[in-house]
């Protein structure tokens, strides 16, 4: 609703009001237009101040709202209406103005923001425009070029970015009241105003084009984003509304928007974790960390450190390897300087003491461990922790797929041992896995999730199984991938289908990126290879592709040998040609199996890489070592490259139908039967059973399942 209130004097106030974000409901809409109306008929009212109750102007059009029927009056002839008034309206802005909010104010003649006011037009986020005049009106005040790359992008700024533009005025107190004096309003209604471009509009327009493809390939609303603010730029005002209106109607009832929408909403959904147990933020305290220590100064350690220093936490960083201690104390301040600069720190807020010595974590009250990814070493890191730190420290293994339980078995204090699983460069990507064990005490997991939260990292609560949830996915992922190249698919056809579907990189690009060498050397520690074992397509009584290990063994570890699945212009080269060396050593590789090369439809590899790892998404919500598909797919956005147009393995999986998933797995799993990843998980089978249930309703379902014993 929005209440309407006469301050002292001639200014109507109108506050709206909806917590938590003030979203422009059915309500809150209908509140504007009855209180607008009493402004204008109210004689005594010479203008009219909107502002959002809570410090709040407006977060956009209400989000819950999309998926059911367009109830209240319109946003887009309200705004409309605002802007026509002749008595003047201002926008004060606090907190947000976003979306639809930023388009209200740009409907008003004037806007004044605190300067701590965040603003922009992240519909594009959601798989929209800014579909209520947004992307006619902001071209028109601030130029073509700003527009585009505002709109395009989503990205929010403060309120001084914003006045740099002279979009508002910014005032630092609290905004109470604002007086707007009784000057023409002609020049203030946007939608009169001509569009001002550069002279090389076109090529501004082809050349944004471009990149908004190449950066979300697939992705309807950039593009849709882009052709409305040609039209804006070439089109009168009116015109160009009708092309936002029937470029907005399109996005709306396209898969891409109800998938970024959900995005959206799983986000917060996985902030709100609780554990099998029952613990949750409702009944579990979070320690604030103030000094923290980080063991292990590879690639990974130092993106730790610079993450924890950005919060304001004081870090030992401890490294035993003299030459590695050397180079770390040279690049992790240049590496957190950068990181505050991009951030617009003045000054990165945490210090950083670098150390070789174990002892020196004596004070801190959290450890995070990114040594080696070798449980022998890790496990003598933790001995050593345990006798070294106080009482009560929290002790976190960045291990990415390692058992938790048995580093915590060598602790004094179980309870206090969570996994922290970040993801390279850990300085800068959201995803964080928190992995408990069977003893993690709920402290330690609210501590951990708490901590992510203040790096700002998406936090998801996950079980402690071989490889967690993320790469306990990527694995039958990674395994279709090699069975297709020994059945005929070459690296680039493979990639070529997965970038199609959205991927920012293929399987083996990222293979190469990632280095070949890290899945050796977990294969070696699993006894799958190395010195004794025999190279057959068979090990441990399932199907495996010896492929990646000879690709290994060829010196070939990716990107930092300048070769693996292809070729470089070098060591640490970037740019992949095919490499004709693959094709001959693959053609080796079948005559030696007796494996003849076949043509595979790309739907073949879509489908058996994508419904391989989804299978075993399904079988690790059964297993309860992750809370809800959204937990899934979030792990899967923010740290596996997921697109997010897809929603997530999860949400994809029910937009194709669960049926055809099932239908599909079994087939692949008829012609692969010693491939027990394809065999369909019972979860699949039971939620085909039962209808095929909505994504949002598999949580509750799984619940009653498993009151139920059924999974
Ligand atoms: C035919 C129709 C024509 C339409 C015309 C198009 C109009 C327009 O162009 C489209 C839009 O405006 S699209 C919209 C464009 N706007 C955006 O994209 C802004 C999206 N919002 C944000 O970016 C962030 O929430 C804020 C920065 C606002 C606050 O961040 P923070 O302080 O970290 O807090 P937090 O944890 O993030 O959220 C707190 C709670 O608020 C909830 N909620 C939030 N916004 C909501 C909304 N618009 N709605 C509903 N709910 C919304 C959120 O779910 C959460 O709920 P929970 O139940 O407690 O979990």
């Amino acid at each position: 609703m929005a209440t309407y209130s006469r301050l002292p004097g001639s200014v109507a106030l109108i506050t709206l009001q909806n917590p938590p974000v003030n979203a422009l409901s059915a309500a809150v809409r209908q509140g504007i237009v009855d209180t607008v109306q009493r402004a204008l008929k109210d004689p005594k009212v010479t203008s009219v101040v909107i502002c959002g109750q809570n410090g709040k102007f407006c977060g956009g059009a209400d989000i819950r709202e999309f998926a059911g029927p367009m109830l209240g009056p319109p946003l887009v002839p309200m705004i409309h209406a605002i802007e026509a008034v002749d008595k003047p309206v201002a926008a004060a802005i606090e907190g947000v103005a976003l979306g639809g909010g930023l388009e209200l104010a740009l409907g008003c003649h004037y806007r004044i923001a605190h300067s701590k006011a965040l603003l922009g037009l992240p519909e594009v986020t959601l798989g929209l425009l800014p579909g209520a005049g947004g992307s006619q009106r902001l071209p028109r005040l601030i130029g073509l070029t700003a527009a585009l790359d505002l709109i395009t992008t989503g990205r929010q700024h403060d309120s001084s970015f914003f006045s740099s533009l002279h979009l508002l005025c910014v005032c630092s107190q609290s905004i109470s009241s604002v007086c707007v004096s009784g000057q023409s309003l002609d020049s203030r209604r946007l939608s009169t105003l001509p569009c001002p471009c550069p002279p090389d509009v076109d090529s501004l327009l082809d050349k944004t084009m471009v990149k908004v493809r190449q950066r979300s390939r697939g992705a309807l609303a950039p593009v849709a984003c882009v052709q409305a603010l040609m039209a804006a730029a070439s089109l009168p005002y009116t015109q160009g509304m009708e092309k936002e209106r029937d470029l907005l109607t399109t996005l709306f009832n396209s898969g891409q928007a109800r998938a970024l929408q959900y995005a959206f909403f799983s986000q917060r959904v996985v902030g709100k974790w609780s554990l099998p147990s029952g613990a949750s933020w409702d009944n579990s305290a979070a320690r604030t960390i103030s000094k923290a220590a980080v063991i292990g100064l590879g690639t990974m350690g130092r993106g730790i450190v610079v993450a924890l220093a950005l919060t304001g936490i004081s870090v030992v960083a401890v490294e035993t390897q003299e030459k590695q201690l050397a180079e770390a104390s040279q690049v992790v301040p240049a590496m957190l300087q950068r990181e505050a600069g991009r951030r617009s720190l003045a000054t990165p807020p945490g210090v950083i003491s670098f150390s070789s010595n174990l002892q020196d974590v004596c004070e801190v009250e959290l450890v995070i461990e990114a040594v080696f990814e070798d449980m022998s070493l890790k496990l003598q890191v933790f001995r050593h922790l345990t006798s070294v730190c106080r009482p009560g420290t929290l002790l976190c293994s960045n291990t990415s797929g390692l058992d938790i339980d048995r580093l915590a078995a060598v602790t004094q204090s179980p309870g206090l041992v969570v996994g922290m699983h970040f993801f390279a460069p850990a300085h800068v990507m959201k995803l964080l896995e928190v992995v408990y064990g069977p003893r993690s005490s709920p402290e330690a997991v609210a501590t951990a999730m708490q901590l992510g939260k203040r790096m700002g990292k998406v936090s998801v609560a996950v079980g402690n199984c071989p490889g967690f949830v993320g790469n306990r996915m990527l694995k039958p992922y990674l395994e279709q991938a090699n069975f297709l190249l020994e059945e005929g698919a070459t690296p680039q056809q493979v990639d070529e289908v997965l970038e199609e579907f959205g991927f920012p990189m293929g399987v083996f690009r990222m293979s190469d990126l990632s280095g070949l060498d890290v899945g050796w050397r977990i294969r070696k520690e699993a006894g799958l290879t190395g010195p004794g074992v025999e190279s057959t397509r068979t090990r441990q009584g399932r199907r495996y592709s010896p492929l990646p290990d000879q690709v290994c063994e060829a010196g070939r570890l990716g990107q930092k040998t300048g070769r693996g699945w292809y070729q470089y212009d070098g060591p640490g080269g970037r740019v992949a040609r095919s490499d004709h060396w693959v094709n001959i050593f693959l053609e080796a590789y079948r005559a030696e199996h007796g494996l003849v090369a076949r043509s595979i439809a790309p739907e073949e590899i879509l489908e058996r890489c994508l419904y391989a790892l989804i299978n075993e998404g399904f079988n690790i919500l059964q297993d309860a070592m992750a809370a809800g598909p959204e937990d899934i797919d979030a792990i899967y956005v923010f740290g596996y490259g997921w697109p997010r147009h897809h929603g997530g393995p999860m949400f994809h999986a029910g937009q194709v139908g669960l049926g055809r998933i099932l239908e599909r797995l079994q087939h692949h799993h008829h012609n692969h039967p010693d491939v027990p990843h394809l065999k369909p998980s019972t979860l699949l089978r039971r939620l085909v059973a039962v209808g095929s249930p909505p994504v949002q309703k598999w949580r509750e379902f799984i619940n009653k399942e498993r009151v139920h014993s059924q999974l």
